[in-house]
């Protein structure tokens, strides 16, 4: 782990073992950081917050540019650490730590627009704001792209003059604790903290801290509303949550059918991480006059999708996580045949001795899907997809936005009319016409309902890490 600056284990000599999606096969020991461990990176981060907090804006973005350019020097070692911990195939990981680049490019370039104001002076007093950073912040992330989360998301926190301790996904800590002996000498010693280790004890830790006013979850919605509750039990805190999806996409009759298959296969994100991704659109509504063949369609071009060894450059989709995100997935097929939707591809494990051992599963497509069951209701966050068939605009959008979630939402149609009047009525945080699974540098994401709380990657992500602070200039 990374803290104040140090390569360190935990105190207690504590670890926990990773172990390879694909083969079974151990990778590694990691620290597994306890309390004692936690507070001394919250000291570490806590006793560099005024020198970082004091530099010039274009010190801390020269230092952003830097940690960058060491990202893309070790694009291939991170790349291949989260091909073979994670299981997505590598080339999927070479493209997120682009992203991960990319978007801390982003803040860089925006930092310099998060600025007070001046307001009207009151009997010739003048009142102006200043935005000031919190201090040290809690960041905690998710398994599912563990180098682009790690990378990405503490540019927004550290630009504005925070001091972070990040802490990494439990599955897949091998790439963010790499990042951490990459970026040892980039930043001064205790600006960035990283540790590892589970979400009750480490993350917990972390949440509650006393001293800890700012803390971000990407995560599940369970674990979101766990750690809003232990941030109160605690003291007042700024909580944010990018949390969970069910996402719908809606495809009207007079869609251009051959992108919105192919758009159907990218929003699950088959190709990208085996359906493990908060956006994707894991609810497939298509309008009656074209339901046959669209399923048709998709099911052959999801049906061609290279399944492999996730270290291979030629994979296009590799295993789940973990055998829990495994077992998950295969049980929420059971319970799709349970209720009574066909299993129109897909349904388990690919044939082949090369497949026997990891955690691969085949593109999922369930027809016959009612709203009302389990799997248009649930996030399974694996590669199983439900489509349901619908007639008219009401019903569709009232059913799209039946569910707890709201994080993202597609609609496809050639008419900009019925485009327009759809995502005005569908209560999501990011929705495309004509589109999925994208994201756009600068541009918002974040959920509505359980979704979450604030958004992140455009400028409001770079303000929330700042508080406002109001100064009167007295003068009458
Ligand atoms: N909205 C988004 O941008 C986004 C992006 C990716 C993933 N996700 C969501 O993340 C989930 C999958 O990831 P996961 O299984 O790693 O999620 P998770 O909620 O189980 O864990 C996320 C992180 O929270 C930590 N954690 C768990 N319990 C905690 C607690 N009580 N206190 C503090 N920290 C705790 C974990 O250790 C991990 O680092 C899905 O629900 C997915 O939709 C959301
Ligand atoms: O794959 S997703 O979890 O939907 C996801 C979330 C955020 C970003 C960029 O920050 C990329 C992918």
């Amino acid at each position: 782990m990374l803290v104040g600056g140090e390569l360190v284990d935990a105190r207690g000599g504590e670890r926990y073992a990773t172990v390879s999606p694909s083969t079974g096969q151990l990778l590694a020991q990691v620290p597994f950081a306890q309390k004692s461990d936690v507070e001394a990176a919250v000291e570490a981060a806590e006793r560099a917050f005024p020198l970082w907090r004091d530099l010039p804006l274009s010190q801390r973005v020269a230092t952003l540019r830097r940690f960058i350019a060491v990202l893309e020097a070790n694009e291939v070692d991170l790349a291949l650490l989260d091909a073979a911990d994670l299981g997505s195939p590598f080339t999927s990981m070479r493209s997120d730590v682009r992203l991960a680049c990319e978007l801390l490019d982003y803040v860089c370039n925006a930092a310099g627009e998060v600025k007070g104001q001046t307001l009207p002076g009151t009997g010739g007093n003048w009142h102006v704001t200043k935005r000031e950073p919190y201090g040290v912040v809690g960041r905690i992330i998710p398994f599912n792209h563990p180098l682009m989360f790690a990378a990405a998301k503490i540019g927004a926190p550290l630009v504005m003059g925070n001091t972070v301790v990040l802490k990494v996904p439990d599955q897949t800590p091998l790439s963010s604790l790499y990042m951490g002996e990459l970026i040892r000498s980039v930043f001064p010693p205790g600006v960035i903290n990283i540790i590892s280790g589970d979400g009750r004890t480490t993350g917990d830790t972390l949440v509650r801290h006393p001293r800890i006013k700012r803390i971000a979850l990407t995560g599940s919605v369970e674990t979101g509303r766990l750690i809003q509750r232990a941030a109160a039990e605690s003291i007042v805190k700024h909580v944010s949550l990018e949390l969970g999806g069910k996402n719908p996409m809606i495809v009207f009759a007079d869609a251009d059918i051959d992108k919105a298959v192919e758009g159907a296969a990218r929003g699950m994100n088959f190709h990208w991480s085996q359906g493990q991704s908060c956006g994707s659109t894991t609810r497939l509504f298509l309008h009656r006059d074209i339901h046959d063949e669209f399923a048709q369609r998709l099911k052959a071009r999801v049906e061609r999708i290279v399944i492999g060894d996730p270290l291979d450059p030629a994979t296009e989709m590799g295993c789940v996580v973990s055998k829990a995100q495994f077992d998950k997935s295969l049980s929420y097929i059971a319970i799709g045949l349970e209720q009574g939707a066909t299993c129109l591809t897909g349904g388990g494990r690919p044939t082949g001795d090369e497949f026997a051992e990891g955690h691969f599963l085949r593109p999922t497509i369930f027809t016959g899907v009612r709203n009302d069951m389990r799997i248009a209701q649930e996030e399974i966050f694996g590669p199983v997809l439900s489509v349901l068939k619908w007639d008219d605009e009401e019903t569709v959008v009232r059913e799209a936005n039946q569910v707890d979630y709201g994080l993202t939402a597609a609609v496809w149609t050639r008419d900009i009319n019925k485009a327009f009047r759809t995502i005005d009525r569908l209560e999501a945080g990011f929705v495309w016409i004509n589109g999925s699974s994208s994201h756009y540098k600068g541009v918002p994401f974040g959920g509505y309902k359980n979704s979450g709380v604030d958004s992140e990657e455009g400028i409001e992500e770079l303000y929330s890490y700042t508080q406002l602070k109001t100064v009167n200039i007295v003068l009458g």
